[in-house]
């Protein structure tokens, strides 16, 4: 077989032929692509400073991840649902309506890859028409959109994501029998598996643990980088090695305020405030990290309870849902291993002693808006957010909507970026998966992609990032 670019060609038996073939592939390929383009409006250019991240520039992660990253996701969930069709019938079809449930599932299927096509040919937003609790939220979002910035390619790249993953469940939760079904439960359940040996490596070393500056920087340090995980992009896999020396990663953490945080933290003026909220991201073992150092939190004094944010429903693969919080916490406490289930019951004694609570659930951590609209669309949540000592932002979706989803100069002053956003002290841990940033000394950014133009994509690099709430500017 001829090798060529984009696979492989059929041979023939005639040289010549074989040329003309090999020609004409080439020149089709090369017209097929730049029909692509030309028929989506796709510039062959990076993320333009200050413009939003979208599909609509082929030399961004935006463009690779609708291009690429999210039919594979969605090919997945088809391929799971197909393959594990007797098992799911079986799990939530009454007998009499098997026949039903699989007729279900059939139409199931067919929306997801209609979802897929719509994707992949750059169609416009669809409404939400079914009984979706946040269906008014989406509609109006969808409604509100400039016409030619609804459609996955030309819209913002944020808004496009948490629409595929939006629709993507409204399928499942409009379903008769399939309503409890979560697209992305058996791999966070693996992935919590797999994650055994760095749960009780953590466990173990933060067990006898000293009050001071340099512990909590280290249990930081180890919770950025379990947010390198992500369920969504097989690339990025956590090297749970770094446990033992998480300091040598130092030179890779590209902000650290971990300084600001303690001095925050070790406050004790307000008396109101004595609350920190985690705005919690992926299951399994950044979830895992999110409680040892929230039990850190409670145990130094820093704060009299610790409150934990989760999504409605599951989002972006790997996103914690209120199941996966409550499955951990069980998996942990019922765990084979004494110290993993000593601690888990310690978790859970939390909870009953209202040190530990979940905070009520908000569809507005799965809207596409970015956080500066929070105030208006979510008042109740800002003002919870208000009464909060600390806000710990986690993961790489927060930081995009805390900061828009803008492509900003790297060096912009992150208060710049919030749209006035400012509820209380916040700090954003997040290693860094998208081209949003703000805050780097001048030169870092260019040093950086001297050294790998992808640095902003690859989960290698991390911010812990805070900002003072005290500020004036916000509202
Ligand atoms: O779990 P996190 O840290 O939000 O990162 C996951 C997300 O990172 C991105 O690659 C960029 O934000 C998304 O496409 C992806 O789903």
């Amino acid at each position: 077989m001829q090798q060529h670019e984009g696979g492989e060609c059929a041979t023939t038996n005639n040289g010549a032929a074989a040329a003309d073939t090999k020609a004409d592939e080439q020149t089709f390929s090369k017209v097929f692509k730049s029909d692509f383009d030309a028929k989506y409006n796709i510039v062959d250019i990076p993320t333009p400073v200050n413009a939003f991240l979208s599909g609509q520039f082929k030399r961004s992660y935006a463009y690779h991840t609708i291009r690429n990253r999210l039919p594979v996701i969605l090919t997945r969930v088809i391929d799971s649902l197909t393959r594990d069709k007797s098992e799911l019938i079986a799990e939530f079809a009454p007998n009499q309506f098997v026949q039903h449930a699989r007729e279900e599932l059939k139409i199931v299927i067919g929306l997801i890859s209609r979802l897929k096509y719509e994707l992949q040919t750059d169609k416009p937003f669809q409404e939400f028409t079914g009984d979706e609790p946040d269906h008014d939220l989406w509609n109006d979002f969808i409604a509100e959109l400039p016409k030619e910035g609804r459609t996955f390619y030309q819209a913002c790249w944020m808004y496009t994501e948490c629409y595929t993953y939006r629709k993507l469940y409204s399928f499942v939760e409009n379903s008769i029998f399939i309503k409890q079904f979560d697209c992305f439960g058996k791999i966070k359940e693996q992935a919590l598996i797999g994650s055994q040996d760095a749960i009780l490596s953590l466990a173990k070393y933060t067990r006898r643990t000293e009050n001071c500056i340099e512990m909590f920087a280290e249990l930081l340090k180890m919770n950025l980088w379990s947010n390198r995980n992500d369920l969504s992009d097989d690339g990025r896999l956590f090297n749970m090695e770094i446990l033992h020396d998480v300091s040598a990663m130092d030179e890779y953490i590209l902000i650290n305020n971990v300084e600001d945080i303690w001095i925050c933290l070790s406050e004790h003026n307000s008396i109101n405030r004595q609350h920190v909220d985690i705005v919690l991201d992926n299951a399994g073992y950044e979830l895992f990290n999110d409680f040892i150092l929230a039990e850190y939190i409670i145990e130094k004094g820093l704060a009299e309870k610790v409150r934990f944010h989760v999504k409605a429903f599951p989002w972006y693969v790997s996103d914690t849902t209120k199941r996966d919080f409550n499955h951990t916490l069980e998996y942990l406490s019922k765990h084979s291993d004494y110290i993993i289930s000593l601690i888990g019951n310690k978790f859970k004694q939390f909870f009953d002693d209202g040190k530990f609570e979940l905070a009520p659930i908000s569809y507005f951590w799965t809207a596409p808006h970015a956080f500066h609209n929070m105030r208006n669309l979510e008042p109740e949540l800002y003002q919870s957010l208000q009464q909060s000592k600390l806000i710990i932002f986690k993961g790489d979706l927060n930081h995009r909507k805390l900061l828009s989803d803008v492509c900003w100069e790297s060096t912009q002053d992150i208060k710049v970026c919030l749209g006035g956003f400012l509820p209380s002290n916040f700090c954003t841990v997040r290693t860094i998966k998208s081209e949003v940033i703000s805050g780097l000394a001048q030169g870092v950014s260019e040093d950086l992609t001297r050294k790998d133009p992808n640095w902003m994509v690859t989960g290698n690099y991390g911010i812990i990032q805070f900002v003072d709430g005290s500020r004036e500017f916000g509202y």
